[in-house]
């Protein structure tokens, strides 16, 4: 992989490099960990409320909210995603219209010529929501600038604007702006997407729910919260994250990748500059590697050799492998568990009519990420006493 990793849409190396320091090395992990289960807490506070109504949650939508505000908070320490339909909030609606967008297919992929008419309108809509999403980032970048007791102890874009001051012929606002740009694109859709696929492979599976609940009862205790430090001693919801991530990898093509010189792959010849898309989505599904491939069993990863998704097996690469492997994975890793905890711990699902059918409709719609054609909306029951 590490041969066929030439950027095609990070504008600037440097800011991987400082997303590693910055925003992704163990010790930034370990304190935004608060923020990570308050902005949890807030999700299961808000299902709370929905169970009290009785009606349904999309977990996709709820979850999506989550995912941005965690990045929201990590990066300018404020929500910009809400819980109620009702709060406009444009940041949000944008990164939604993006992802719905880039997922359509685009005529002009396939009849390049007629590129430049754009008659789908696609070219379009995507700088209208762009540019929302620039001005949000500029708005932010300005109040700092004006005013410096808006800037807040720690966050990343206090760090990114003093990189700036620091490497200014390196790196300017604009690097800045796309920068933030891919990591809400990249870091939202994808984790809500996973707990979406998690949450119905479960609701199909009622057994693999139990046996998640009941490891959750014992470790975490029926009537506590879980906390991020539980996560490692909760080896069957880290299998079923896995398998979760085998099934519906949320990158099924990973990014686009550009051979960087000719490279020979199993006898075949890459030639350079080609570019090359690698199909995660087939890899994990490739039924001469995995025994009942189409099987959700997330005791696959309990057995026999240690599989793990950071890149080293490639078997299971949802986060892509070498160079341009996903930033955010440990992010992910942490939050995507954490999120699926909270809400199997807290609650019990049901469908709106009774019980969730073994052949729940699992239809993917390929885009620039795997969804869900029909969103899960599930009615959560409150499980536990203090929840
Ligand atoms: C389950 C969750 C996630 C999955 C499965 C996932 C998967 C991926 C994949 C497959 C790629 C492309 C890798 C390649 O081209 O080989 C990628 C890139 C990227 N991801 Fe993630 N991702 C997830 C969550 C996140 C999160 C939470 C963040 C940030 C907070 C993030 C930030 C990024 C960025 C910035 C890139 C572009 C990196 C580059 O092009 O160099 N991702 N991700």
């Amino acid at each position: 992989m590490d041969r066929l990793c030439v950027c095609t849409y990070v504008p600037h190396r440097l800011l991987r490099k400082i997303s590693a320091t910055h925003m992704f090395s163990p010790q930034c992990l370990d304190a935004t960990k608060t923020v990570r289960m308050k902005k949890v807490n807030e999700l299961v506070t808000f299902i709370s409320e929905i169970c009290e109504r009785g009606e349904s949650v999309n977990i996709a939508r709820a979850s999506f909210v989550t995912s941005l505000n965690l990045i929201s908070n990590t990066l300018f320490s404020t929500d910009l995603g809400s819980y109620d339909p009702r709060t406009s909030m444009e940041l949000q609606e944008s990164v939604v219209r993006i992802m719905e967008t880039i997922g359509k297919p685009n005529l002009a992929n396939y009849f390049p010529l007629i590129g430049f008419i754009d008659v789908q309108g696609i070219r379009k809509e995507m700088k209208v929501c762009s540019d929302v999403l620039f001005q949000v980032f500029q708005g932010f970048i300005d109040a700092r600038n004006n005013d410096k007791s808006s800037r807040s102890e720690g966050d990343l874009l206090d760090s990114l604007m003093d990189l700036v001051k620091e490497n200014g012929s390196e790196l300017n606002v604009n690097d800045i702006k796309h920068f933030l740009y891919d990591l809400f694109l990249a870091g939202t859709d994808t984790n809500s997407t996973t707990v979406e696929w998690a949450m119905a492979e479960l609701l199909r599976n009622p057994k693999t729910m139990a046996k998640a609940q009941a490891e959750m009862d014992d470790v975490v205790g029926p009537n506590g919260v879980v906390q991020e430090s539980h996560i490692s001693d909760l080896p069957y919801l880290q299998a079923l994250v896995k398998e979760t991530l085998r099934l519906h990898p949320p990158g099924p093509l990973l990014g686009p990748h550009k051979a960087e010189t000719n490279v020979e792959v199993l006898g075949f010849l890459v030639p350079k500059n080609a570019q090359v898309l690698v199909n995660a989505w087939y890899i994990g599904r490739d039924s001469s590697v995995w025994e009942n491939s189409e099987q959700f069993e997330p005791e696959r990863f309990l057995v026999g050799r240690e599989i793990d998704v950071k890149g080293r097996d490639f078997e299971l690469i949802p986060f892509g492998a070498g160079r341009r492997i996903c930033p955010g994975m440990s992010v992910a890793m942490k939050t995507v568990p954490l999120i699926l905890a909270s809400l199997l711990h807290s609650f019990q699902w049901k469908r709106q009519n009774g019980v969730f059918p073994e052949d729940l409709n699992m239809d993917e719609s390929f885009g620039v990420t795997l969804h869900k054609t029909n969103p899960l909306c599930a009615v959560p029951v409150k499980k536990r006493v203090n929840g």
